[in-house]
This record gives C-alpha cells, sequence and structure tokens, in this order.
C-alpha cells in the first residue's frame, strides 16, 4: 500500500505539492496500526515511519543541490479543542493525564486557534512545530507526540484512540538553479535559487463507534459522541464535495462544521494530494459498519482536489522574471551582430504570415460556400424533396423494413411504403448531415490546431518587452552616437585653435587620426541605429500579422462554437423525429399483431366451419346415396313382388318373411326421406346465413372503396368493418368456397328429394298394400307391424328412462359445479383478506425498526 498510495505522495513533497494520508474507519478496524500513531519504543511499523524512512534518504540523495528544512507538528482533536502533542508543558504531564481526558490546557498557554491566511491557507496558530534534521529527531517527535495522546479502553480496543490525531511534515528546500548568464553566477544569487514548500498531513482519526457495543458511559460516552459529531461533519463534507451533482449544484461544504473538517479543508477538495484509506474488519458482526466505511470511502473517491506547487510569491516571481530575461537572452544573441541575416529571418517570417493568412482566408471562404449548401440542403429537406439518391444501402435498408413478415406487410401497405422511404431518406439525409458536419467540425479543429501551433510561435514572444528593448537599444544608441559627435566637434575645435607649429602639427595629426575613428564610430552608430529601427519597423509588421493570426483563430472559433451548436441542434432535431418515429412503428406493430392475432382467429373459424360443413355434407350425401339405393332398388317393384308373391307362392313361411322384408325397405324409404329432407332444411338454413354474411362483407368493401363508413347498427356490419380488408378478402373467399360446397350438396339432395315425392304420390291411399294379395298375408303382416311397433314402443321406453337418468345425474353435476365455484370465491377472499394483513403487519414491523432507527440516531446526535 505505501509503494502506490504514499510514495508518490513523498515525491510531490519535493515538487512543492501538498499531501495528505487520512485514515477512516470503525473503532478497532487498525487505524492506529496502519498509520503507525501508536510509534513506541523505535517500532517501525505503519505508515508514519516509513515516510520518514522514504524522505531523508531522498534528502540524503539531493542535499548536494538543495537546502532542506523539515518541521514537524502534531496536534490531536479531543472533544472539539486542538491539543498540542509536542507542546513541552503538556509533555511532562502526559504520563499522569493521558488515557483518561486528564488533558486541560495549561494556565497562561493560549489554546491553539485555527486561523486562515489571505490566500486561504489553514494555519494553526500557537502549536509547536519542532525543527527536525535527522530521521531520530523526528521519530522522537512522533512517539512522544504518540504517548500524549488520549487513549482510553473500550469493550472493542484496548487501546482506542479517543482524538483525531494529525501529524503534519513541513519541508521547505530551497534549490539551487542554473545561471541564467553562464559565468555571471555572481550577478544575483536571489535570481538563481527557488523556494519550495509543502506539508504532509499524516491524519488517524478515532473510529466511529456505538456507544452499546463499545460498553462506554460517563466519559468515554461523551468522548464517543465527540468524535462520531466530527467524524458526521466529515462525512457532510465528502458528502457535499463526493456527490456530483451537488458539486455542480455548487451546494455550500460544511467545512465550519467542525475542528477536524475545517483543519482539513485544503486536503478535501483544495491544495492537496490527499489518500483516504478505510480500514475495515472482516467480522461478520461488524458488516454494517464495514459496507457504512465502504460507502463513505466510495464517496470521497469522487472529490476532486486542486494541488498546486507552493512556491512563495518571491520564487514565482523570480522564476518568471528568469523565462522572460532567458527569452531576451536568446532575441539579443540571435540578433546580435548580423542585422542583416535578423531582417532577412523578419521578412521570411512576414512573407510566411501573409501566406498563413492567405490560406486562412480561402479556408473561410470554402467553408462558407460549403456551409451555404448545407443550409440549401437543409431547406431541400424541410420542403419535402426527398434525395433522389438511392444508394443501395439504402434500398437495404428499405427492404429490411419491409420484409419483417405478414402483418407488417399488411399494415404498411402501399401508403405506409412511402413513409418508410421517407423515413430511411431522412435518416440517411441525417447521417449524410452529421458526417459532413461532423467532418468540417474535424477540418477546423485540425486549422485551428495548426494556426494555435503557429501563433505560439509568436505567442511566447512578449512584444511589449521587445519593443520597450529595441527602443531603449535606439535611445542608448543614439546618446553615444551623440556622445561621439560632441567628441568630434571638440577635436575639431581643438584642431582649429591649434597653431601650425610642428608641436601643433603633430597634435593635429593625432587629433585627426581621432578624428577619423570617431567619424568611422558615427558611422558604424548610424548603420546600427538604422538596423535597429529598421527592426523595430520589422517587428511592427510581425506585430501586425500576429493580430491577423490573432483574429482569424477567434473568428475559427467563432465558427466551430456555430457549428457544434447547429450539430448540438440538428442532433436534438433528430433525436426527437426518431422518437416520434419509433413512437408510430410500435403502434404500427401493436396494430399489426392485432391483425396478426385476428387472422390466425378467422383461419380457425374458416377452417372448423369448412370442417363442419364438410362432414353434414359427408352426412347428407350419405343419406341421399342411400335413398337413391332405395329408390333404385323400388322401381322393379313388379319383379320384385313377383319373385316374392307369385315365384314362392306355395311356401306361406317364406312369402310371409318376404312381406316382411318388403314392410322393412318401405319403412327405410321413410325414414331416410325424412332424413335427407331434414338434412336439406339445414344446409338450406346453414347456405342462407353464408350468403347473407358474404353479402355484408361485400357491402362493407363497397364502401370501403368508396371511402364512405358502413351503416351503424347493422347486424354484422359492426364486426366486418372492424376487419381488416385483407381478413375481409380471406373470409369472403372461404364463404364462396363453402357456399358452392353447400350448393353441391343441395342440389343432390333436392334430385333425390323429388324422385322420392314422385314415387311416394304413387302410393298415396292404398296402392301401397296392392301387394297383399290375401287376407293371411294382410294378417300376419300386421301380426308382424304390432309386435315391432311393440318392440319399439318398448324400447322408447327404456331410452326415456336412460334419458331422465342421465338428466338427473347433469342436474347433480351441476349443483356440485355450483358449490365448487362457491367455494373457490370463498378461499380468494379468504386469501386476499390474509394478504391485507400480512401487509399490515409488514408495515408496523417496518415502522416499529424506522423508530428504533430514528431513536438511535438522535441518542448518536445528542
Ligand atoms: N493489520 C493488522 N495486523 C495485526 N494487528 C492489527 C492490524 N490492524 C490492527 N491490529 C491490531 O488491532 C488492534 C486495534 O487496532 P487500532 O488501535 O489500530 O484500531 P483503531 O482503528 O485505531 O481503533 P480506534 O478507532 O478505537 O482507535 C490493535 O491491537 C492492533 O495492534
Amino acid at each position: 500500500m505505501f509503494e502506490e498510495c504514499i510514495a508518490p505522495l513523498v515525491d510531490g513533497l519535493f515538487q512543492g505539492y501538498n499531501a495528505t494520508v487520512l485514515a477512516y474507519g470503525q473503532t478497532g478496524s487498525g487505524k492506529t496500526y496502519t498509520m503507525g500513531t501508536g510509534f513506541k519504543d523505535g517500532c517501525q511499523m505503519g505508515i508514519i515511519p516509513e515516510v520518514m524512512n522514504v524522505l531523508f534518504s531522498k534528502i540524503e540523495t539531493l542535499k548536494h543541490q538543495t537546502e532542506f528544512q523539515l518541521n514537524v507538528s502534531f496536534i490531536e482533536i479531543l472533544k472539539e479543542e486542538v491539543q498540542d502533542l509536542l507542546d513541552p508543558a503538556t509533555l511532562n504531564k502526559s504520563d499522569t493525564a493521558n488515557g483518561h481526558g486528564g488533558k486541560v490546557n495549561l494556565p497562561g498557554k493560549p489554546s491553539i486557534q485555527i486561523r486562515e491566511t489571505s490566500n486561504g491557507v489553514i494555519t494553526l496558530a500557537g502549536s509547536t512545530e519542532v525543527s527536525v534534521s535527522t530521521f531520530k529527531e523526528m521519530a522522537t517527535c512522533l512517539e512522544q507526540g504518540s504517548l500524549s495522546r488520549a487513549t482510553g479502553s473500550t469493550n472493542m480496543n484496548n487501546q482506542s484512540s479517543r482524538s483525531h490525531a494529525i501529524f503534519t511534515i513541513t519541508l521547505e528546500q530551497m534549490r539551487k538553479l542554473n545561471p541564467v548568464f553562464p559565468g555571471d553566477s555572481n550577478l544575483n544569487d536571489s535570481m538563481n535559487e527557488e523556494y519550495l514548500c509543502a506539508k504532509l498531513h499524516l491524519v488517524d482519526l478515532a473510529g466511529s463507534e456505538r456507544a452499546k457495543r463499545t460498553g462506554s458511559d460517563g466519559m468515554r460516552f461523551k468522548e464517543g459522541v465527540h468524535i462520531n459529531k466530527g467524524l458526521l461533519a466529515l462525512g457532510n463534507v465528502i458528502s457535499a464535495l463526493g456527490d456530483e451533482k451537488k458539486r455542480k449544484e455548487g451546494v455550500h461544504v460544511p467545512y465550519r462544521d467542525s475542528k477536524l473538517t475545517r483543519l482539513l479543508q485544503d486536503s478535501l477538495g483544495g491544495n492537496s494530494r490527499t489518500v483516504m484509506i478505510a480500514c475495515i474488519s472482516p467480522a461478520d458482526i461488524n458488516a454494517e459498519e464495514t459496507l457504512n466505511t465502504l460507502k463513505y470511502a466510495n464517496r470521497a473517491r469522487n472529490i476532486q482536489n486542486k494541488p498546486i506547487v507552493n512556491r512563495d510569491p518571491m520564487s514565482s516571481e523570480m522564476l518568471k522574471m528568469r523565462q522572460q530575461l532567458e527569452y531576451l537572452q536568446a532575441e539579443l544573441f540571435a540578433r546580435g551582430g548580423c542585422s542583416s541575416n535578423e531582417v532577412q529571418v523578419l521578412k521570411e517570417r512576414i512573407a510566411w504570415l501573409e501566406a498563413a493568412n492567405e490560406d486562412l482566408c480561402r479556408e473561410l471562404h470554402d467553408y462558407r460556400s460549403r456551409d451555404t449548401a448545407v443550409e440549401q440542403r437543409e431547406t431541400d429537406a424541410q420542403d419535402g424533396s426527398i434525395c433522389s439518391v438511392k444508394t443501395d444501402g439504402l434500398k437495404r435498408s428499405l427492404h429490411s423494413i419491409e420484409s419483417p413478415d405478414y402483418q407488417m406487410g399488411e399494415t404498411i401497405s402501399a401508403g405506409d411504403s412511402r413513409d418508410i422511404d421517407e423515413e430511411v431518406a431522412k435518416e440517411w439525409e441525417h447521417t449524410l448531415l452529421q458526417n459532413t458536419m461532423d467532418r468540417e467540425l474535424h477540418e477546423l479543429n485540425r486549422r485551428l490546431e495548426e494556426k494555435e501551433s503557429e501563433m505560439k510561435l509568436f505567442g511566447g514572444v512578449d512584444t511589449a518587452a521587445l519593443k520597450q528593448h529595441f527602443g531603449k537599444k535606439i535611445m542608448e544608441l543614439e546618446d553615444e552616437k551623440r556622445t561621439v559627435q560632441q567628441e568630434r566637434d571638440r577635436l575639431l575645435a581643438e584642431i582649429e585653435n591649434l597653431s601650425a607649429g610642428s608641436e601643433g602639427q603633430k597634435l593635429q595629426d593625432t587629433h585627426a587620426q581621432k578624428l577619423k575613428t570617431l567619424e568611422a564610430q558615427i558611422l558604424d552608430l548610424k548603420k546600427k541605429e538604422e538596423n535597429q529601427v529598421q527592426l523595430l519597423k520589422q517587428k511592427q509588421k510581425s506585430d501586425e500579422a500576429t493580430k491577423r493570426l490573432q483574429d482569424e483563430i477567434q473568428s475559427i472559433k467563432a465558427q466551430k462554437v456555430q457549428l457544434q451548436h447547429r450539430i448540438k441542434q440538428e442532433a436534438e432535431q433528430f433525436r426527437q423525429w426518431k422518437a416520434s418515429q419509433e413512437k408510430e412503428l410500435l403502434q404500427l406493430r401493436k396494430e399489426g399483431r392485432r391483425n396478426e392475432y385476428e387472422r390466425h382467429k378467422l383461419q380457425a373459424i374458416n377452417q372448423r366451419q369448412k370442417m363442419v360443413l364438410q362432414r353434414k355434407t359427408e352426412e347428407a350425401a350419405m343419406a341421399t346415396k342411400r335413398l337413391k339405393e332405395l329408390l333404385e332398388a323400388r322401381k322393379s317393384p313388379a319383379r320384385d313382388n313377383s319373385a316374392i308373391f307369385n315365384g314362392n307362392g306355395a311356401n306361406g313361411q317364406s312369402n310371409e318373411k318376404s312381406l316382411q322384408r318388403w314392410l322393412h325397405h318401405e319403412l327405410e324409404v321413410m325414414v331416410n326421406v325424412h332424413e335427407v329432407r331434414f338434412e336439406y332444411e339445414k344446409q338450406s338454413q346453414v347456405r342462407v346465413a353464408l350468403a347473407e354474411e358474404l353479402a355484408v362483407l361485400k357491402q362493407v368493401d363497397e364502401f370501403a372503396s368508396k371511402g364512405l363508413s358502413p351503416p351503424r347498427g347493422k347486424n354484422g356490419f359492426a364486426r366486418a368493418s372492424s376487419m381488416s380488408p385483407n381478413a375481409r378478402t380471406a373470409r369472403a373467399s372461404s364463404l364462396e368456397n363453402m357456399l358452392s360446397i353447400t350448393s353441391n350438396s343441395l342440389v343432390a339432395m333436392a334430385s333425390q328429394l323429388s324422385e322420392a315425392e314422385e314415387r311416394e304420390r304413387v302410393f298415396t291411399n292404398r296402392g301401397r298394400w296392392n301387394q297383399l294379395r290375401s287376407m293371411g298375408d294382410a294378417k300376419n303382416l300386421l301380426q308382424y307391424m304390432f309386435n315391432s311397433l311393440g318392440d319399439a314402443r318398448c324400447q322408447l321406453w327404456e331410452k326415456e328412462m336412460e334419458l331422465k337418468e342421465i338428466k338427473e345425474q347433469f342436474k347433480e353435476l351441476v349443483s356440485l359445479l355450483r358449490q365448487s365455484e362457491a367455494q373457490r370465491k370463498e378461499f380468494e377472499k379468504e386469501l386476499k383478506l390474509r394478504e391485507h394483513a400480512l401487509a399490515v403487519a409488514l408495515a408496523t414491523a417496518a415502522s416499529v425498526r424506522l423508530c428504533h432507527f430514528v431513536k438511535l440516531f438522535f441518542s448518536c446526535v445528542i
């Protein structure tokens, strides 16, 4: 953990970054153990001793180039009071005071105050800061402070920390920097130094605790209340900082609610790199606390700090000046002595700037023309002119939308397919537009980056400083020129005054020589001055070019913002359109599903009807066939009769049998005719119903084709008009099919019936009994008929009895069914009552638990 989380913070200290390590968790979970705040007898366990090790070994390696100064302070917050653990006065008393809250501020010693400096840094006024230079010294401080810290025994920890402890290491460093002017290190020492100061807070918080579990009472209980209060305030701060929503809303962060949060203000959301260690217990009895700690830590993860390098203001200023100086040095060095080169460089720069400017103008023009084209496309799309380009992708997507299944094909018919066309075209158009705009944005970004990097070439140049520098230089040159000119004038005057003697001649020569040199100097100075003026002018030009470049960048940025805004708008419009489309599609799908269901239902009805009809028709056909056969058999009565009555007249018994067969046959014909007539009537009724339904369907279709709504309230119209056109067609064709089947069957039956009637007419009156030739035959037949009638009656009676029995059984079944239905209702009622009772019981239990929790919460707060 140290390598992963803490070592980088220690490294950061050397770069001037503040850091904080916080250990948080329930009592007895190992915070003190982890932090090493219980450092005793040189036993090096925990983070603080480890930090000390790394710190001193690093100082050892860097000490030849940096001066270090280390200070430590160690304080604790006990019952909302800040106590100094390194105060020599309290140190002596610690033996007696420790562990039992016997800590009191010594009389005369002002208590430690938390202050905030003008630049928002939190300081502790009155706390002892011990300067240390070795590991041992620092370890002594830690050990002494740890000994002075308030600890006490609870049920959950033998040596429970009763306060929040903060061990602070302040690292000050004075770094030697490389001199700006090589070989000029004696110029100003302070300019070649950098001062950094960083603080590392190592915080061992007191553990959150529940009085019931820690078994604390009296003073220990009061301590616990204070501890929880401080932790609650810390929780509120973490919550305000860690909740993104709250952060965005700018919710007030209650740092001032407790001393702990006030002291850690910088560490939580401020200028510090902070690590929070969540100490948890693996015991299941602590599961709730463990979960709370993890939630706490999870929230703390979202806090965003803003660490900065803590350089002292003088040092920062110095750094800035150094950078400026270095730049000027470089400029001077680049321009020194070779003015024509310099002019050349400037000229090149101007030419390049002008070319860049032209490029920018051209791009701007391109962009504007593209922008107009996009706008044109937009207006076209609004006018409803759908893009005529139909790519493969478009066709594919059209196909995929059209294909799904029957009901979609049914619902998305002619008119709807146009909608799909429009939808796909719109989607396609949106993608096209979005792509174009994205490309444009990308292009703009690229150019902006290009321009900005070009600007950087100029950006680094402090033009005002350069101008000032050149102005100063020109003034200096002018001064120098003036001095030289004055010298020359003086020499000229001297030459004139000198007599023409040899001495004078000699002096004159020397003066003339001097004069020449001076003239040459003046010329040289003039040249330099001109060069400087030229440079200044070039500089101005380059400034103008820079300004133009800046303007261009601004304009590109404005365009970029506009484009981004349009992309956003377009995306939003498309999203809304898409949502409405999806809603419509959903509606259509729903309708489609309904239609599909209807279609299946109709199919099933058609199928069933058809089957029933077929069965009936088959039965009718059978009856008709039988009738036909019977009638065929009766067509040759003479032959039969002769066979019956003449051929075997001698045999009386066989004659009797023949007569009986004849009677049977006659009866069978009669029954059969009855059956066929019955079937005929039934089928006629079915046919009428089918024909009526078909007529209604056709009328509804007619109305629909005319765009009218069919008359309301008319029989069958409502059902037919609720059907989809396709379903109507399917039903109509099925009806026609069934009609043709019934027609055929009816025709066959009608022909047989008419034949039977014809025959019947022949046998009316006594024609039927012409078969009987003698009284004996008649008596025999009558006897046979009487017997048959008697048998039939007896059978009828038996059947009636059976029917009666079945009816009785049916009645019993119905009453049983009613009883079981009543019982079911009773059960349901009872079940509902029980459910209600259970819900009430649960709610009561929950409210009791809530009350208990609230009570507990208030007791903690109090
Ligand atoms: N990782 C560990 N390995 C071994 N012992 C541990 C470990 N963590 C904690 N302990 C032991 O558990 C006991 C309680 O630990 P510690 O005092 O650090 O808890 P704490 O969280 O600081 O409690 P409190 O909040 O009450 O001060 C100590 O005896 C400590 O030595």
